[in-house]
């Protein structure tokens, strides 16, 4: 399992914790940055790791702003990408059963790592749920 990691400068903290967090469980991570707490915009960010998971560079990505908000936005934006704002335990499980994200987006600046640890730990936890297929197909339907 690889999962790309991307944030702005709002989420770099937390994406680093995450980084080290991933690897201490054995998972490999894609760091595609920012690198520092210098002001970036999310949308790059967003969209590389959107890119990465839809390329197949990685199985799943994880994207940190200061709310989640623009970076979710940003990585949605690329053809494939199903991404989830996720702030707690439940929204993490369910995004993966009723959605079946391939991305999920944090806030460095509304969530705690000990929380965002938690989420998650719970999305890759969950399985997605086959009954849910037809909603996911109306959503690549409008994408085509
Ligand atoms: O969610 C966001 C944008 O929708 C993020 O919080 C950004 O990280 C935020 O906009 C950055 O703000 P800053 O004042 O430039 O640090």
């Amino acid at each position: 399992m690889k999962i790309a990691l991307g944030s702005d400068h709002a989420g770099f903290k937390l994406k680093e914790e995450l980084k080290t967090y991933l690897s201490s469980k054995k998972i490999e991570v894609l760091d595609l940055g920012t690198n520092s707490e210098d002001s970036v915009d999310y949308p790059d960010y967003g969209k590389k790791v959107g890119h990465a998971v839809v390329e197949k560079s990685a199985d799943l990505g994880i994207v940190v702003c200061g709310t989640g908000i623009g970076i979710s936005i940003a990585a949605n934006k690329v053809k494939g990408v199903r991404a989830a704002l996720v702030y707690d335990e439940l929204t993490g499980k369910l995004a993966k059963e009723h959605n079946n994200a391939n991305v999920i987006a944090l806030g460095g600046r509304t969530t705690s790592t000990k929380d965002a640890y938690k989420i998650v730990d719970a999305f890759l936890n969950a399985t997605f749920e086959q009954r849910h297929q037809k909603r996911l197909d109306k959503l690549e339907e409008e994408e085509n």
